[in-house]
């Protein structure tokens, strides 16, 4: 069930937090600093280096879910500090002792992959983490090398980490998995197409996430923007896991495990360019068979 309540005053990022009102799943109690979150201590360093005083409202009521192993939904219009609040988790949950791929970012535009990575790498200086954005138009060898080479975090667009993940998927122990989602951006047509078209390629190679799943989903923000729109988006989702599952079954060529796979990737295709935020939902909920590890979907209010 979720409960309105009002961020406090100067309890953030400043004057613009002050006056925002958040529909929050209850019993999820806002923390307001930093140091009350059981971040590492390098991570703190890191963080007040960065020049965070305060947590942001969204911060306040994310971070500490994300990190005990919840599966969350966060929406906060631009600026409110969702890509800090990823790179805080990620910086969190990730053993460094440990050199292998443990975190997953998509973000829908190279520039969101690569300010991701950047961020996490300023306020993880302390921490030894090592994350490298695959994006599109950088070297493919390069990437390759790069995670050969064992990196902790990968940030990337869905195209290109589909195509690396495919290459490393031995090395990877995924604890996390964050969808970073602009919705209603000019290109989402554009990459609609671009974006289902990697998927299906890479279904045929290696999914890119094997087993996703939503259990009890901390709401932090009230899902709007119900429509006609997303109602047929939802169904033509739907339509399409039916038809894939029959042809899948008839053809009988393929496994169990493909059948699943293939059906991830149609979902996180249509989720990462959807127009609209209930469609998250939905998604989740179709694909809420395949359990493994956190899922954290992020989309602003614009
Ligand atoms: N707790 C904080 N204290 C001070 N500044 C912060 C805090 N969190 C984020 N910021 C700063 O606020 C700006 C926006 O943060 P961020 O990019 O994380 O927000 P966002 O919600 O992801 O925005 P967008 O949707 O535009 O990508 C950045 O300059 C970031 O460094």
């Amino acid at each position: 069930m979720a409960a309105a309540t009002t961020s406090r005053a100067a309890q953030g990022m400043g004057a613009k937090d002050e006056k925002l009102v958040f529909e929050t799943t209850e019993g999820i109690e806002p923390i307001f600093s930093f140091d009350q979150m059981g971040l590492k201590d390098d991570l703190l360093r890191g963080t007040y280096n960065y020049g965070f005083e305060k947590s942001s409202t969204i911060q306040q009521r994310a971070v500490v879910p994300i990190i005990n192993g919840r599966d969350v939904i966060a929406q906060a219009r631009s600026g409110i500090g969702k890509t800090s609040m990823i790179a805080l988790t990620v910086c969190q949950v990730v053993d460094t002792a440990s050199r292998e791929v443990q975190a997953l970012i998509l973000s829908p535009t190279r520039k969101l992959a690569s300010q991701t990575e950047k961020v996490i790498r300023t306020i993880g200086d302390f921490t030894n983490i090592q994350a490298h954005a695959c994006i599109e138009g950088k070297s493919v060898g390069k990437d390759i090398r790069k995670l050969e080479n064992r990196v902790h975090v990968v940030s990337g667009t869905p195209g290109r980490v589909d195509l690396e993940e495919a290459k490393t998927q031995e090395n990877a122990k995924l604890q996390c998995a964050l969808q970073d989602i602009q919705l209603q951006f000019k290109e989402t047509k554009e990459l609609l197409a671009k974006e289902r078209e990697a998927a299906k390629k890479a279904a045929e190679v290696v999914p890119i996430i094997q087993e996703v799943s939503v259990v009890d989903p901390v709401m932090l923000e009230k899902l709007t923007n119900e429509n006609e729109k997303l109602k047929a988006l939802v169904s033509s989702l739907e339509k399409k896991i039916d038809e894939t599952e029959k042809k899948f079954e008839e053809t009988n060529k393929i496994s169990e495990e493909r059948i699943k796979n293939s059906l991830v990737e149609d979902c996180y295709a249509q989720h990462v360019t959807a127009e609209g935020t209930a469609l998250v939902q939905q998604v989740e909920d179709a694909v809420s068979n395949y359990v493994n590890f956190v899922v954290v979907l992020l989309h602003p209010i614009l």
